[in-house]
C-alpha cells in the first residue's frame, strides 16, 4: 500500500515516515524544498518537493504516484505567525488543504487530515470527538475551515485531532515544548510557564502509531489521538527539569493574562480518547513514559 505524507519534514511528518518504512509500506515524502529527513530512507521510499499551496505542484505529484493513502500533515503551525501573517495562514492552512484534497479525490483512496485541540474554545476542556469546534485564533479557525472541507469530501476520510505534540526532533523541525523548556533551562535561562492552560501532551512517536492503524483499518471519522495525562505546561516544565536534573528554580510560574502571545491560546483542552481505544486499539503511554523516550 502506498502512503503520501505532506508536510513530511515536520516533526509529526519524519516519524511517521520512518514508522512506515519500517512497517514496510511503499512511503512518498513531501515537503517544500529538499527532504531533510535525518535518516537515509530504506526500502520503498521516494520524496517529492511540493508546496501544497501550489496546485501545478500537487497535480504533477498526485498524478505520478497516485497514492492509496494522503496523510495531511503540512501545515502553518507556528499559532503566532499565524494570527500575524492571515494571508498566509488562509493560503497554506485552508487554500493548500484544498489543493491536495482535490488531487486526492481524483487519485487516491482514503485521506486523513491532521488536525488540533486548537479548533476548541478551551472553556469546556476534556473533548470528545462530538464536541461543537470553536476557534479563538486564526490558527485554529484554519484549521476547522480545513476539516469541514474534508467533510464535505466524496472520498472516505479520517480527522485526527492531537494536542501539543512533543518528541524528539529529528531535524531542523518546529521546537515544542520539552525541548524548548530544557534547551531554555540548559542554557540558563529563566522561564515564564503557565500554569492555566491545560492539555493533554502526545508524545510524536504514539500519534504516529494512532495514523497507521487508522491506515490498517481504513477507519473513517473524527479520532482523538492524543496523550492520556491531563496537565499544564508549568507541570511539564517541571517534569522536563526533574528528568535532566536542571534548575527547577528558572521556572516562573505564570498564567495566561501575564503572558502575551498574539494568537490566543485555548485555556482548557485536552482530549477524551475512549473512541480510538475502543474502535482503533490505541493506547499512548503515560506523559513520563514519553518523557523517557526522548
Ligand atoms: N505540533 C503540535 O503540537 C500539533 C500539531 N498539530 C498538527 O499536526 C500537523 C503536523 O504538525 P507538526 O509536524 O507538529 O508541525 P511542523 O511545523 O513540524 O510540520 C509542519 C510541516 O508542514 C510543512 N509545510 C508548511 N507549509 C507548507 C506548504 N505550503 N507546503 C508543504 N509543506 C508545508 C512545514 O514545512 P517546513 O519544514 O518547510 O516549514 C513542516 O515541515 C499539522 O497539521 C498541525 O496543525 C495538531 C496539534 C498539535
Ligand atoms: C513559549 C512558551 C510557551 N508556554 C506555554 C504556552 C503553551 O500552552 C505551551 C506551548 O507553547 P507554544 O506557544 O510553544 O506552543 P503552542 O503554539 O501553544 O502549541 C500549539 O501548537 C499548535 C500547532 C497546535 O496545534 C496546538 O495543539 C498546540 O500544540 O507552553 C509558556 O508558558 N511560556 C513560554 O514562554
Amino acid at each position: 500500500m502506498k502512503v503520501l505524507i505532506t508536510g513530511a519534514n515536520g516533526l509529526l511528518g519524519q516519524h511517521l515516515t520512518k514508522l512506515l518504512l519500517d512497517k514496510n509500506y511503499q512511503v512518498v515524502a513531501t515537503g517544500r524544498g529538499e527532504s531533510r529527513l535525518p535518516f537515509e530512507p530504506s526500502g520503498n521510499y521516494s520524496y517529492h518537493s511540493m508546496d501544497i499551496a501550489n496546485a501545478f505542484d500537487t497535480y504533477a505529484v498526485m498524478n505520478r504516484e497516485r497514492p492509496d493513502v494522503v496523510v495531511h500533515a503540512a501545515a502553518m503551525t507556528q499559532v503566532d505567525e499565524c494570527e500575524l501573517q492571515p494571508e498566509q495562514c488562509d493560503r497554506i492552512n485552508v487554500q493548500g488543504t484544498a489543493q491536495i484534497l482535490t488531487d486526492a479525490e481524483t487519485f487516491s483512496s482514503h485521506f486523513i487530515y491532521i488536525s488540533t485541540d486548537f479548533v476548541f474554545d478551551g472553556e469546556k476542556g476534556n473533548y470528545s470527538e462530538d464536541d461543537e469546534p470553536l476557534p479563538i485564533s486564526l490558527y485554529g479557525f484554519t484549521k476547522l475551515q480545513a476539516e469541514s472541507m474534508v467533510q464535505t469530501s466524496e472520498l472516505p476520510f479520517a480527522i485526527v485531532r492531537t494536542c501539543l505534540v512533543y518528541g524528539n526532533l529529528l531535524k531542523g523541525t518546529r521546537s515544542n515544548i520539552v525541548s524548548w523548556a530544557k534547551d531554555s533551562l540548559e542554557q540558563g535561562k529563566t522561564i515564564q510557564v503557565v500554569s492555566d492552560q491545560v492539555r493533554t501532551p502526545t508524545y510524536v512517536g504514539d500519534l504516529a502509531k494512532g495514523i497507521v492503524l487508522i491506515i490498517e483499518k481504513k477507519a473513517t471519522g473524527i479520532y482523538n489521538i492524543s496523550g492520556k495525562d491531563w496537565l499544564t505546561p508549568y507541570d511539564i516544565a517541571i517534569k522536563t527539569a526533574n528528568k535532566y536534573q536542571l534548575d527547577a528554580g528558572r521556572i516562573v510560574k505564570v498564567d495566561a493574562s501575564t503572558f502575551k502571545q498574539p494568537g490566543r491560546r485555548p485555556l482548557k483542552t485536552g482530549f477524551v480518547i475512549e473512541k480510538a481505544r475502543k474502535e482503533l486499539g490505541y493506547e499512548p503511554m503515560s506523559f513520563d513514559e514519553g518523557l523517557n523516550l526522548m
